[in-house]
């Protein structure tokens, strides 16, 4: 058993153990999927976006968790609130800038967020980490036009400006913080035909960040166990309706053995 892996274990026994109670303000599409894949891991999932309420459940959250996949002005006025707040109490901010690059309201909120709070993580696929870099990357809506490797100093000059994690998601994941780069390998095709997947690899981030506040060794982790319980599911079927349910079944009945047996990690 690699030291990787048990510290990956030891991060989900702690979510297990202390159910940490994740704030997601999120699109409407994954709401189910990601309060599903939480619980299913062993978190505790609210999704509660209204600005007269927000401040006051990030105060009793251990993680806020912010999705701009069906933004409108009520939903921005929410997220500029707990994103303060959670700075303010210290809380950890994971950042999921979905379809950014498409349309300038999503570049302009972003900006604006990320001035006003920056997170401790964001995850994106290519096409959102080179446009939130400011690069003019294309971006097919919420889908990528690039390999992640292609966003790989974007992310670096991302995280430069924020200070945070930058994880960027595909084939191959890239974590990156400064000079640290950490590799994931693990994952199927097949994870891209399910909507919602990369929302819930930033949810699962919430959940991982709220039990280690080393935030980098955080994303890492939930890259791996999104990867890895992506391959167990499509084991089980090689199908998108399968894959759905596979993976939540996975994530519930995931196993020290089967990490330490799956784990494709390494660090540039
Ligand atoms: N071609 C692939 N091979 C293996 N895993 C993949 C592949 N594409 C995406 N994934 C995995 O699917 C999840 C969602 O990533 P991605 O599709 O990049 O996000 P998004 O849905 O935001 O575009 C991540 O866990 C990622 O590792
Ligand atoms: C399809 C869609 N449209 C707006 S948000 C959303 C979900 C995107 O989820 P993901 O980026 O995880 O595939
Ligand atoms: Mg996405």
């Amino acid at each position: 058993m690699t030291q990787s892996a048990q510290s990956i274990w030891t991060d989900i026994e702690r979510i297990r153990a202390q159910a940490p109670l994740i704030h997601n303000i999120t699109n409407f599409v994954v709401m189910n999927n990601t309060a599903n894949a939480l619980l299913a891991l062993g978190a505790s999932p609210a999704m509660v976006h209204a600005p007269e309420e927000v401040e006051d459940f990030v105060s009793i959250s251990s993680a806020l968790v912010v999705n701009i996949g069906t933004l409108d002005a009520t939903f921005v006025a929410g997220m500029r609130l707990a994103m303060r707040q959670a700075k303010a109490l210290g809380k950890p901010i994971v950042f999921d800038p979905v379809g950014v690059g498409a349309t300038n309201f999503r570049n302009q909120v972003s900006e604006e967020l990320l001035a006003l709070a920056a997170p401790d993580v964001i995850r994106g696929n290519a096409s959102e980490i080179m446009a939130l870099a400011g690069l003019n990357a294309q971006t097919k809506g919420v889908d990528s036009l690039y390999g992640s490797e292609a966003a790989v100093d974007a992310a670096r000059r991302l995280s430069a400006l924020t200070g945070g994690v930058v994880v960027i998601s595909g084939a191959t994941d890239y974590i990156i913080q400064g000079e640290k780069t950490s590799i994931i390998s693990n994952g199927h095709p097949l994870m891209t035909k399910v909507t919602g997947m990369g929302c819930t690899a930033t949810a699962l981030t919430g959940a991982f960040a709220a039990v280690n506040s080393d935030y980098f060794q955080a994303a890492t982790h939930a890259m791996a166990v999104m990867g890895i319980a992506g391959e167990l599911a499509v084991e089980k079927k090689p199908a998108p309706g399968s894959l759905q349910l596979n993976f939540l079944d996975a994530l519930y009945e995931l196993t020290e053995a089967a990490i330490a047996d799956r784990l494709q990690l390494t660090y540039a």
